[in-house]
């Protein structure tokens, strides 16, 4: 069969619907039980043959995507190329809707998006296991943005273990001005906890329960992220944006990740666009987002 001339994957955005982080352990990471959830933003990853690796990104946000091999998708060319033995020679389009740095996991969806894509492109039909094998060398939120759906990430958070869900979420985003860094929120948790011992991290089972059942308000009452005090704490303007979705009617609200986007879980879509018309009326963030959840993973167009 001959080659495909281009290959086009959808990528999803995430949110945490829980993050529990465990002390820092000696490699510099934090053990995890990481509750993911696809969110319906989507980044398009194309890639084509060409004379050598190279990156193109469009969106609104392009001019804060890296163009050199520092760019996650650029990484997984050149893993997997350097795998098979063959030269990474692709051009690679990044159409990016996801907000950058923003703590929903974009860099990660392009990442699992050109792996997946070049996988295709050079006919090598990769057994799933590889495939996510790779993506936990590129980053630990690699391995869920090829699953997507729903899933428990432990270890750093790339060891996955996918979760039923019962039914669709709606959530309105939030985007802040700027990003924050995941290294420096991460170093500011462990500022906030010296000298406390941090307990071992496990997922709720109340929350799995909400997912599993499709149950809104139960998982509402069970949203966490225990990141949320060290993103306040470098972003205190955070706040703000949390208070003005709860007033405007959100069931619940949190940092997504490592932030600075945050997430408003709503009763329905036609709430979503109330929290989402607020938040942006509010001016306490860039712009707002409606999504529902969950989202399919990385998927060949
Ligand atoms: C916080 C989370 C929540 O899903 O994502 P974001 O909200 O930033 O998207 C993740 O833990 C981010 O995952 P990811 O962005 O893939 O991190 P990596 O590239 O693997 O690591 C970047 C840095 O984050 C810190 N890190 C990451 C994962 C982890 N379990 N412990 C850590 O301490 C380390 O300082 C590491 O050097
Ligand atoms: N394809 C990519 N898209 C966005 N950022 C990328 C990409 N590849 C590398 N990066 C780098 O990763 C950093 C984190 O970006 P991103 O993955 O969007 O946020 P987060 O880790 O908060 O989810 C960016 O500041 C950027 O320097």
């Amino acid at each position: 069969m001959a080659e495909p001339k281009s290959v086009t994957v959808r990528v999803p955005a995430k949110v945490n619907v829980q993050l529990a982080v465990g002390g820092a352990r000696p490699d510099g990471f934090h053990d995890l039980a990481n509750v993911f959830l696809a969110v319906s933003l989507f980044d398009e990853v194309t890639v084509r043959p060409a004379d050598a690796l190279t990156v193109t990104c469009s969106g609104p946000d392009a001019g804060q995507v890296p163009l050199d091999r520092t760019n996650l998708a650029a990484r997984a060319a050149e893993l997997l190329a350097a795998r098979h033995g063959i030269e990474p020679h692709v051009h690679i389009h990044i159409a990016k809707d996801i907000p950058v740095a923003g703590g929903m996991a974009g860099g990660s969806a392009d990442g699992a998006g050109a792996l997946l894509a070049c996988d295709a492109l050079w006919g090598l039909d990769s057994p799933r296991a590889e495939l996510l094998e790779i993506c936990a060398e590129l980053g630990s939120d690699v391995p869920f943005s090829l699953a997507g759906g729903a899933a428990l990430g432990v270890g750093r958070g790339e060891r996955l273990t996918e979760l039923p869900v019962g039914g669709a979420f709606h959530w309105v985003f939030a985007v802040a001005d700027g990003g924050l860094s995941t290294p420096a929120v991460y170093r500011e948790f462990d500022r906030l906890n010296e000298g406390v011992t941090v307990p071992e991290p496990v997922a709720a089972p109340e929350l799995l329960d909400a997912l599993r059942t499709g149950d809104t308000a139960a998982l509402a009452a069970t949203l966490a992220n225990d990141l949320q005090p060290a993103a306040l704490s470098l972003r205190p303007s955070l706040a703000a944006t949390l208070e003005t979705g709860m007033q405007a009617g959100a069931l619940a609200a949190l940092v997504s990740g490592s932030g600075p986007t945050t997430a408003f879980l709503t009763k329905d879509e036609e709430s979503a666009r109330a929290v989402a018309e607020a938040l942006t009326a509010s001016g306490t963030c860039r712009t707002a987002r409606v999504a529902s959840s969950p989202a399919p993973g990385a998927t060949v167009l």
